[in-house]
């Protein structure tokens, strides 16, 4: 039998189960990881928005940290809302001092409806201290923006941030997630060995997209802790990210969760 491979994130809650950690595990059980979870910021947070965030003091994050590695050690690790400077200075030291371990950072800014989860003069350090250290760097259309400063409107600008992306801040490899621009739903790859691949999947007509970055992210994170190639894992955690959004529950008042075991039934009726 296969030995089991442990994956681990490092993010906020969401008390409804859409995205953030919540998310991540659910992917994480889908997709035959074991998975462990280190919180930074817990959020009341739903479908519909924000309604506060409480920061996790930081010796007792470095605590949590401290205890899973000690014992299970991760095979991937993924962060997502790190909300503050001190949470990223404490993470780049203790992500950089890893050896081997692929590091997935999911630059998390804000929910869907727009609420921010991060300040924004929190973002440049963001930018700073743990995109460089990645093994791949998951922005959607607004995270790269802000991430290199430049306007996307079109897949030639997502193309030339991702080439900004990789040789300006330093990260490994990217994909740039189109969901939020017309179309389909087109997403772009680039890494250190300088070729673009585009992932195409047919946009669902829906609103129910909450948590989808944080599924995305967490697929690749899984694929990564089996030793899986980078590009295999996207275009898996692609496959992965569209069946949940294809069969979306409909549940929730505003922008609802996805479903993440859509892709379990796909396989199971090919
Ligand atoms: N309506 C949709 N139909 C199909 N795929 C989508 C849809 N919306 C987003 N995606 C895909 O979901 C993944 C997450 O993208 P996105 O929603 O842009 O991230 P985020 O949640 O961080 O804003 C990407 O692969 C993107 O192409
Ligand atoms: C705690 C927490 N982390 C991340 C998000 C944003 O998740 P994302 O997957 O980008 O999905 P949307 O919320 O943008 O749909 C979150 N809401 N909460």
């Amino acid at each position: 039998m296969t030995p089991i491979k442990h994956a681990l994130t490092i993010a906020g809650t969401d008390p409804t189960g859409g995205a953030g950690i919540q998310a991540d595990l659910k992917t994480f059980q889908e997709l035959h990881v074991y998975g462990m979870s280190v919180l930074t910021s817990i959020v009341a947070q739903n479908t519909m928005g924000v309604k506060d965030i409480h920061h996790l003091p930081i010796d007792f994050i470095e605590l949590q940290l401290q205890s899973v590695i000690e014992d299970i050690y991760p095979h991937a690790i993924k962060t997502g809302m790190i909300a503050q400077k001190e949470m990223m200075a404490l993470l780049a030291t203790k992500l950089g001092s890893l050896q081997n371990v692929p590091y997935i950072c999911d630059p998390v800014m804000m929910a869907k409806n727009g609420d921010p989860l991060l300040e924004k003069d929190v973002r440049s350090f963001l930018r700073d201290t743990l995109v460089p250290l990645a093994t791949i760097v998951t922005p959607n259309i607004a995270e790269a923006e802000d991430l290199i400063d430049m306007k996307i409107d079109t897949l030639e600008d997502m193309k030339k941030a991702a080439e900004r992306i990789i040789h300006e801040l330093g990260a490994k490899y990217v994909v740039i997630k189109g969901g939020s621009l017309n179309g389909e739903a087109t997403d772009v790859f680039y890494g250190k060995s300088r070729e673009f691949h585009i992932l195409d999947a047919p946009r669902t007509d829906t609103k129910h997209t909450h948590g989808t970055g944080c599924t995305f992210s967490a697929a690749i994170t899984s694929e990564l802790a089996k030793g899986i190639p980078i590009f295999e894992a996207v275009k898996k955690a692609k496959q992965f990210t569209a069946a949940a959004i294809a069969h979306s529950l409909n549940i929730g008042h505003g922008y609802g969760p996805t479903n993440h075991w859509a892709y379990r039934l796909n396989a199971s009726s090919n």
